[in-house]
């Protein structure tokens, strides 16, 4: 088995690149998608699912399962592999983001950050130290350092001060979780706020430190299309052509292709999942929602070109009626459908990069998708 870490360019189209990542459950095929599983589950779909719509690697959260049921207890079962029975690759996220958008109370000290979980208010402090533990509980392939996140529109200075206290928490991470350590790696992320000689600072000190790939942070976070494609234009260039990089929390497909064309080799996202459960479903012709009346009597498939098991099996009318019953099973065929939209997007995306048809590609979805 190649060395997990390793990275390999397969095809390059403009900055757009195709590639594989090893890891200790196996290889990862880039451009790739994750699609999010918090608690260790992909809401309403199981581990068979998951391989039908050929999903590669999901992500986990540190800080959900660290509060419940325990990252002691995920060990005591295998790990999310033989907890969740899932037998591919996991990401981990370390609590980073969840920890500054989710738990109440927090204090920030060189040491860690000190907050209340937002399930019962009990005090708990994430040191770098705890976060590598807690995803080295959970048997994570690829974990993420414990980074400090910044509100969108925080000013400069704290800003700057942030992203040295990130860089010091990195090196804790990595010391933490020495290279090559039982076949599991831990990637950097870069902060430095909306501020581009920041993000250039962040990415420098970063790069001296041996992760086996970073991560683009604080992105997402509530600023504006342009500004992420901006920022995202100036950051992922600076990072090491020959390792990976992942954008953290993103997004939407012409986010994503947008992402590619700049150079991203990683993406997550909520939005396939949660959009799933609301009745807004990405379609080869854009976004529709299935609750709409012009569905209640078509029989045609959602979407005539996704090979997935409700496009193949059954109508526009029968997911509508679903949806408004708020049967249970509305949730799985939804969500079986939004992540094998995004899982396909992601095969032509690896496709046209191997072909040198990449901007083709995207361009057929903008016109899809970008009103939408
Ligand atoms: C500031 C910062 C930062 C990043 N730090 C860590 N550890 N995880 C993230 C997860 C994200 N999800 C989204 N959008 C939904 N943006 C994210 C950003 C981060
Ligand atoms: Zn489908």
């Amino acid at each position: 088995m190649t060395r997990p870490g390793t990275f390999q360019i397969l095809a390059r189209d403009g900055a757009a690149r195709r590639g594989t990542l090893e890891t200790a459950h196996g290889t990862v095929q880039t451009p790739v998608f994750m699609p999010v599983g918090t608690q260790a589950s992909v809401k309403s779909i199981d581990p068979r699912d998951l391989d039908e719509i050929r999903a590669q690697i999901v992500l986990g959260n540190t800080y959900h399962l660290y509060m419940r049921p325990g990252d002691e207890l995920v060990a005591q079962m295998g790990g999310l592999h033989g907890f969740a029975a899932w037998d591919r690759p996991v990401l981990t996220d370390s609590g980073g983001f969840q920890v500054f958008s989710l738990a109440g109370l927090r204090e920030i000290t060189e040491n860690g950050v000190t907050f209340r979980s937002h399930i019962d208010g009990s005090s708990h402090i994430f040191t770098p130290e705890k976060a590598i533990a807690i995803q080295q509980n959970l048997g994570s392939d690829i974990m993420m350092v414990l980074d400090e996140c910044v509100a969108y529109g925080t000013e400069y200075d704290y800003t700057a001060k942030s992203l040295e206290m990130t860089t010091r928490w990195a090196q804790r991470c990595r010391d933490a979780h020495p290279e090559g350590q039982n076949g599991r790696l831990v990637f950097g992320i870069v902060q430095g706020g909306f501020f581009e000689d920041l993000r250039t600072r962040s990415a420098q000190q970063l790069m001296e430190i041996p992760f086996e790939g970073f991560a683009i942070g604080g992105l997402s976070v509530g600023e504006s299309p342009d500004e992420m494609r901006q920022l995202l234009a100036h950051t992922a260039p600076l990072l090491p052509d020959q390792k990976p990089r992942y954008l953290m929390g993103v997004g939407t497909p012409m986010d994503i292709l947008d992402g590619v064309a700049l150079g991203v080799d990683m993406f997550d996202c909520v939005l396939p999942t949660r959009n799933a459960r609301n009745g807004t479903l990405f379609t080869s012709f854009g976004k529709i929602n299935i609750k709409q009346a012009r569905f209640r009597d078509d029989p045609e498939p959602l979407d005539p070109e996704c090979d997935c098991y409700a496009c193949r099996t059954f109508s526009r009318a029968y997911l509508r009626h679903l949806y408004m019953a708020r049967e249970l099973l509305s949730y799985r065929l939804n969500t079986l459908h939004n992540l094998r939209f995004y899982l396909r997007m992601m095969e032509e995306v690896r496709d046209a990069i191997g072909q040198g048809t990449f901007e083709q590609l995207r361009a057929r979805y903008r016109a899809a998708y970008e009103q939408s």
